[in-house]
């Protein structure tokens, strides 16, 4: 089912950050969501998620609002990784990610085969295994955000709503977070997730969505929204266009817009 912004308005300590943002995403695409600072993309997709009201819109999943899912529901639906990464508890990598599980188990049952086979393809997926009995707060900022992107896939969701998960990678992880992301389009789940990375989105991205001062200026085909005009107006910036050996037309930066 589609996840949908609908005239969405959102105020922050009495500031308007986003306004009317309409956008359709479509389960088996990853979209990028991109803008400069501060341009609301934090902001869009915690209300896509359900952690965030708007003042006025909704957030849908299909045609319900999101905010009016029950909350097991929704967390079963709506996988959110959020930006910062922190860990605040003592607990191991292992029991970090079975906690992803927590919307499918039974409050007082112990976690089943299917949490295992979920917490250990996760972990698999994620290259986290080796580090399942290591405590979380002991790893490193890359090894810390891969084992909670896996906390993330072991709820399986529909969606998965990704704020920067490639802040803290190195660039061998960079690639594997992203073919993941493609592997999980391609199996059907919704991927939408918010890059500063021009190169990575038109790699990876089947859709754009651009945000400017928490308007939506442009979204569509990665290869149509990642060209200069839009760039000029989302980010101040002028590219060049560089096809790499796919085809794919890499917008490379040459400098900032005349002002
Ligand atoms: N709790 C808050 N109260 C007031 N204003 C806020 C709050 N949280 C965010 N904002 C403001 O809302 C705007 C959008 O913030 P948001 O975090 O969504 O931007 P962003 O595009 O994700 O930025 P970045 O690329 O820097 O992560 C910013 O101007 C920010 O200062």
């Amino acid at each position: 089912m589609d996840l949908s912004a609908k005239k969405l308005d959102v105020t922050l300590g009495g500031r308007r950050v986003l306004h009317g943002i309409d956008a359709v995403f479509r389960p088996g695409q990853v979209t990028a969501v991109l803008g400069a600072n501060g341009s609301g993309k934090t902001t869009l997709l915690r209300t896509l998620a359900g952690l965030q009201k708007s003042e006025h819109g909704s957030a849908l999943f299909g045609d319900r609002v999101v905010t009016d899912l029950d909350p097991r529901e929704r967390a079963r639906t709506i996988g959110y990784l959020p930006q910062d990464g922190a860990v605040h508890w003592n607990i191991t990598a292992g029991d970090l990610v079975m906690l992803g599980r927590t919307p499918h188990r039974s409050p007082f049952a112990g976690p089943s085969p299917a949490d295992w086979e979920a917490v250990v393809t996760a972990m698999s997926a994620t290259a986290t295994l080796e580090f399942a009995d290591r405590t979380a707060t002991e790893l490193s900022g890359g090894e810390r955000a891969r084992v909670l992107l896996a906390r993330v896939l072991a709820g399986q969701p529909q969606w998965l709503l990704a704020d920067e998960p490639l802040a803290s990678l190195d660039p061998a992880h960079q690639l594997d977070l992203l073919a993941q992301f493609r592997r999980l389009a391609d199996e059907g789940i919704g991927v939408v997730m918010v890059l500063h990375d021009l190169i990575h989105a038109a790699r990876a991205a089947d859709a754009v969505l651009l945000l400017h001062e928490g308007r939506a200026v442009a979204f569509g085909p990665a290869a149509e929204i990642l060209a200069p005009d839009p760039l000029r107006a989302a980010f101040g910036v002028e590219v060049m266009a560089v096809e790499d050996r796919q085809g794919i037309a890499l917008p490379i930066l040459t400098g900032r817009s005349p002002r």
